[in-house]
């Protein structure tokens, strides 16, 4: 008999073993019994003895897999995340697993072919004519069989049909097509409205096309009209789900390098075939994507694999773009409007050397890419490669683990690096390459900070701003406004008795968004419609919190309007596709000012922008989070390098409540290590990072008291922890509540630990959970390196 450890998809931090007769590779799939219900695990190491003498072993049911799914070098890579992390290594194997491979055993089963092959007998046999069965009482009835590996083969072969709870991704798509019954109406003959349908109907010169490509322009009401007078029909017709493309002109880009690119080129590739980390700081629109470009081929050319993070595919068409034209039909492009069945597919080909480059978002550092050899993760610095639910890892730092597992080079690339990073640069474990200017002599922007301290009081927009603007309108240039700020307002409050519309669920003042009339809380997406009068005392006059795109929006239209101005939010963003319609009609020069969040300050390159305004620079300023200079500098910077990126010079103007605050400053500077420097002294004193790992446990309850109690108990405890290091070796913060004290109707309170090695941290955690028994109905997460403290 063996045993084996098995990796379960649930966060406990427990080991689960089983025994089995068979000899099974790590990184298969099993079928185990787990708490009275089938579940699927996978192999891990094997124990010639049984680790303990007194337990008698469970038998894994099955073996689903001939080859492991999860290589060894992916499972290192697991076992990893799980010791530093705090996850269990099974969430970490699953989420290197597309969700196909995980079968549902719920799921029913139905034999659907005439002829039954000789392999599936007994399999066809357990099934009565035409009736669905589920997997696991197929399982009953052919106990000891490999039903499970069954059922999986004779589906992908069409014999049977499973029953999944398809994603809504998965679910064939239908949609309204418009058909040109006839051809020979005037459209002069007809009212206004319909006729001007019909010229854009008639001007596709094609008989079927899809409604929606008109839909912007013409009511659906009047496309009805037409086809009641019988010129046209509408018909709705089942399309596969495309694979996620943009156009291309399938061009590639000939630029000629200039000396430091190449030079970043040369000193990169002479580390070639070995780990190392590679700091790639290059200010906006220096050209790092060039320098990338010969890098990946030269991997590529030699047979090895390469992956290539970007903080969301969605937001970096041009990207995308640039790299579809370079490597074309070995580029795998990994992004969330996948099906599942496409991202299964897309793994399996990666799995099998098909694809060589594979570009994507945070998990697509899981790609199970053969022989890699070179890692790529651009906008370093971003937050978005942090995932916020278990298992909570860093895509930038498992790129950084994975390239040391797998002896494969690793560059980060940014603008803006992370404190972390640079850091890793100054100590000598990363290698620093600079690009210092814009390629063909382009000049950085001239950047202007206006202060609203005095004069503009109250005031959205600043004359300076104002005539700004009104010079780019006049010279058919466009501007791009950033107001880090959904919504109309952060806050609705009644003036008369200074009630404050909250959200009842986190006790946090909800947001009003003018053009659904509706509130929202920010925090847990509830959502109901405005008041029209104070819930409190009924009074209809209200104030109105700090302006957000919606407002700015609206103040625009007033100021000035002739300019066609496109808005880029996340509530516009609902709107499919709007991203790319946003990117053709800014090409296009369709839009004069687009003013938008964070969502416009990623990457792009628009050649007519020659003005970009920061409304307002102070609101990540004002987090209280020790990250809030680092954001508002990158963010600031990262904005401000989307002006003047061809020959027409650019203009910033920043306006700011806080017009001498060094985050500002320096990015109207795009000083990126003057930054640094100073930013890394505040760190130091105050003991954050990089120079002490931070950790947070966030402790949530519905019961307010009971929290409270635990709470009490648990500082009284976490006194004695500090003498158990030598002083300074650690710093606790708190028990005290969160900055966002209710959230989704749990209470929350936390304790920070910084501590000066990954060691210490481990110790004080392991000391909090292990031996200070909270109440097993308080619910805690660990959240290792957090990006948010709140
Ligand atoms: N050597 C070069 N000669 C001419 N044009 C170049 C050269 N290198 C890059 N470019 C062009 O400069 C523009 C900016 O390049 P790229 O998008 O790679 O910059 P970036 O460093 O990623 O900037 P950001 O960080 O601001 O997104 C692109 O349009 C690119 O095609
Ligand atoms: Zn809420």
């Amino acid at each position: 008999m063996f045993y084996y450890e098995i990796y379960l998809p649930i966060n406990i931090l427990k080991e689960f073993y089983y025994c089995s007769p068979l000899e099974i590779p790590e990184g298969v799939r099993v079928l185990v019994s787990f708490n009275r219900k089938d579940m699927i695990g996978i192999c891990g190491t094997r124990f010639e003895s049984a680790p303990e003498k007194d337990i008698r072993y469970k038998q894994i049911i099955e073996v689903l897999d001939q080859q492991p799914l999860i290589d060894s070098q992916l499972m290192s890579l697991a076992k990893w995340m799980g010791e530093y992390y705090y996850c269990s290594t099974g969430t970490a194997c699953f989420a290197m697993l597309p969700a196909w491979l995980i079968p549902d055993i719920q799921a029913e089963v139905r034999w659907v072919a005439d002829d039954i092959p000789e392999k599936y007998k007994e399999l066809a046999n357990a099934f009565s004519e035409g009736q669905a069965q589920k997997v696991s009482e197929l399982r009953k009835k052919l106990k000891g069989k490999p039903v499970l590996q069954w059922v999986e083969k004779a589906t992908e072969e069409g014999y049977l049909e499973l029953n999944r709870k398809l994603s809504p991704k998965d679910k064939p798509k239908t949609v309204n097509y418009i058909h040109i019954i006839d051809k020979t109406v005037d459209p002069n003959s007809l009212p206004s409205k319909q006729k001007e349908a019909l010229q854009l109907i008639y001007a596709k010169s094609k008989e079927e096309f899809p409604l929606a490509e008109i839909s912007r322009d013409v009511s659906y009401s009047v496309v009805h009209a037409l086809e009641r007078k019988g010129i046209i029909s509408i018909f709705p017709r089942k399309i596969e789900r495309e694979f996620f493309r943009f156009e291309t002109s399938g061009l590639k880009k000939v630029v000629t390098l200039n000396e430091e690119q190449e030079r970043a080129i040369q000193e990169i590739l002479q580390h070639k075939g070995h780990f190392q980390v590679h700091l790639l700081y290059g200010i906006t629109g220096s050209g790092k994507t060039e320098v990338y470009i010969p890098i990946i081929r030269s991997y590529i050319q030699e047979g090895k694999g390469v992956i290539f993070l970007i903080p969301e595919i969605a937001l970096t068409p041009q990207m995308v773009e640039r790299f579809q034209a370079e490597f074309g039909d070995i580029l795998a492009i990994s992004h969330s409007q996948l099906s599942d069945r496409q991202r299964l597919e897309q793994w399996q080909r990666i799995a099998k050397g098909e694809c060589r480059l594979v570009i994507g978002a945070r998990s697509a550092i899981f790609s199970p890419m053969p022989n890699l050899g070179l890692i790529i993760v651009d906008e370093e610095h971003e937050q978005s490669y942090k995932q916020e639910n278990n298992p909570r890892y860093n895509g930038r730092d498992v790129a950084v683990m994975r390239g040391k597992i797998s002896d494969a080079q690793v560059i980060l690339g940014s603008a803006t690096p992370s404190l972390e990073s640079w850091y890793n640069q100054k100590k000598g474990k990363y290698l620093l390459h600079c690009l210092n200017s814009r390629p063909l002599d382009i000049k950085l922007p001239q950047v202007q900070i206006v202060s609203l301290c005095e004069d503009y009081s109250q005031q959205m927009f600043s004359d300076e701003l104002i005539s700004a603007i009104s010079f780019r309108l006049e010279r058919k240039e466009q501007v791009i406004l950033f107001q880090n700020r959904r919504g109309f307002s952060s806050y609705m409050q009644c003036l008369k008795c200074g009630e404050l519309i909250k959200c009842p669920n986190c006790d946090i003042s909800m947001y009003y968004h003018r053009d659904r009339e509706e509130m929202q809380c920010h925090y847990c997406g509830n959502t109901y419609p405005s008041p029209r009068k104070c819930p409190q005392c009924g009074s209809y006059s209200f104030v109105y919190g700090s302006p957000g795109t919606q407002k700015v929006e609206q103040t625009l239209r007033i100021l000035f309007p002739q300019a066609r101005i496109l808005r880029l939010d996340s509530d516009s963003a609902r709107q499919q596709d709007i991203y790319k319609i946003m990117f053709r009609r800014m090409k296009d020069k369709e839009v004069d000012i687009l003013l938008g969040t964070q969502m416009i300050s990623k990457g792009l390159d628009f050649p007519e922008v020659t003005l970009v305004g920061i409304v307002n620079a102070d609101i990540s300023l004002n987090i209280p989070d020790f990250r809030a200079a680092e954001r508002t500098f990158q963010l600031c910077t990262q904005v401000a390098g989307r002006s003047g990126r061809a020959d027409k010079e650019g203009e910033v103007i920043i306006q700011t409540y806080n017009p001498r605050h060094y985050a500002i400053i320096y990015a109207s500077k795009q000083d990126f290590p003057g930054f640094a420097e100073e930013e890394l002294s505040h760190r130091r004193h105050l003991y954050y990072p990089p120079y002490y790992r931070l950790a947070r446990i966030l402790f949530q309850s519905a019961d307010n008291n009971l929290l409270q109690e635990e709470m009490d108990e648990l500082s009284q405890k976490v006194k004695n922890l500090l003498n158990t290091f030598p002083q300074g070796e650690i710093f606790l913060l708190g028990p005290v509540p969160a900055p966002f004290t209710k959230m989704k109707n749990l209470y929350r309170w936390h304790l920070i630990i910084k501590g000066r090695t990954t060691q210490s941290i481990k110790k004080a955690i392991n000391t909090v959970l292990n031996e200070y028994k909270i109440s097993s109905t308080i619910h805690y997460t660990i959240d290792i390196d957090p990006t948010t403290l709140m």
